[in-house]
């Protein structure tokens, strides 16, 4: 069995079974899949891809079945499209808090990519279907007592979840109904715009450090990017969660709302956002954020070595072990 070229994922309809330009020959000269443009980095649509549709939803494309254009659901992501307002919401759904397993991730990906194939949708609001939790980050477990492969395959993962949202054309809304720690708190910084429910009791934020561990550098971009350098160096040295009244204060998200208003908040701001033109919006959204997303994709192999070396060290697995092992008393 030959490799698949570097540019293979989740994003080539061919996915999980590579076609045969997917495959390196024994040159192994990389040859992208033909369906992903050669420029174009696994896990960023090119803009081309996307028809404008400013003003109305656009058709449906022939062949797709009408049911799957509404609503699909695998296993732990419940996916519903409106076709007359073009906005799809994902709910989590992966008791017992939604966290960021390696299932989950490739279910998110793939769920994602059918809305950005499918022309009938524009926005995409992200929630959460279990009480009190949008995602309790990344599944420590999969970090724990694995193998080096296994690493490399659940780090990837993470990379090309992170890539999808923060390079995805569509307007991307966080309706974070519930606490959002570390990885969780990643998705929601990755979208255009967050709201969250008003409760003390939520919170949200890049907390690596209480675990013993560092946020990757694309995390802390991506946080800085939304609250500003001096916020997110405090609050990151600190591992801080932050209750959402003081997430709103520091600009971790952008409002917050009464629970029952929750959604129907989220459809006004999506609606707000996709009055705009598309192909203006979407070059500018490109244009903010293409420096962080290059500085990912150029160094995407050596971030997973990073990651390997860096779990792999016993004290890092002592820390993980603690950590877990705090939650189960806590839970117990
Ligand atoms: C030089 C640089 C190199 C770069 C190296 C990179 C290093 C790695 C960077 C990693 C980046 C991101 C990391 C993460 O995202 S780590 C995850 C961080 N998440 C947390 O800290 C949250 C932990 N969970 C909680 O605080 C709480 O569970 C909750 C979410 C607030 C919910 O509370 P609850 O009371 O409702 O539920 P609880 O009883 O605590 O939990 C229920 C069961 O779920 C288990 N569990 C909780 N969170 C996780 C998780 N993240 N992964 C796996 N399992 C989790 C918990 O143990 C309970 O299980 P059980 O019922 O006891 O069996």
């Amino acid at each position: 069995m030959f490799p698949v070229s570097p540019n293979y994922g989740s994003g080539c309809p061919c996915f999980p079974t590579p076609c045969a330009q997917a495959v390196l020959g024994s040159t192994s000269t990389p040859v992208p899949c033909p369906a992903l443009p050669a420029c174009v980095p696994p896990g960023v649509l090119p803009l081309s891809r996307r028809p404008p549709a400013w003003g109305r939803a656009a058709r449906q494309p022939p062949g797709l079945p009408l049911a799957l254009a509404r609503a699909f659901s695998n296993n732990k992501i419940l996916v519903e499209l409106d076709e007359s307002s073009g906005v799809a919401t994902m709910k989590f759904k992966s008791p017992p808090v939604n966290s960021l397993s390696l299932d989950f991730l490739t279910e998110f990906c793939i769920s994602l990519e059918k809305l950005e194939n499918n022309r009938a949708c524009r926005g995409v609001i992200l929630t959460s279907a279990i009480p009190k939790i949008f995602s309790s980050g990344l599944d420590i477990t999969e970090m724990c007592g694995k193998s080096t492969e296994h690493y490399a395959e659940f780090w990837r993962a993470v990379q090309e979840m992170w890539l999808r949202v923060y390079g995805c054309n569509m307007v991307m809304i966080a309706a974070v109904n519930g606490s959002s720690p570390a990885g969780g708190c990643l998705i929601a910084l990755s979208c255009d715009y967050r709201i969250m429910v008003d409760n003390p009791k939520f919170s949200i934020g890049l907390n690596e450090t209480q675990l013993g561990i560092v946020a990757p550098f694309w995390f802390k971009d991506t946080f800085v990017n939304v609250v500003g350098q001096r916020i997110a160096e405090r609050s990151l040295q600190l591992g801080a969660l932050h209750p959402a009244p003081e997430a709103l204060k520091l600009g971790v998200v952008d409002e917050l709302v009464p629970e029952e208003k929750l959604q129907e908040r989220a459809a006004a701001v999506m609606a707000q956002w996709l009055a705009l033109p598309d192909h203006a919006r979407q070059i500018t959204k490109s244009m903010m954020r293409k420096t962080v997303l290059d500085r990912l994709i150029s160094h995407r192999e050596e971030d997973i070595q990073h990651f390997i070396s860096f779990t792999s060290k016993e004290s890092i697995q002592k820390s993980l072990r603690m950590y877990m092992e705090m939650l189960r008393k806590k839970s117990g």
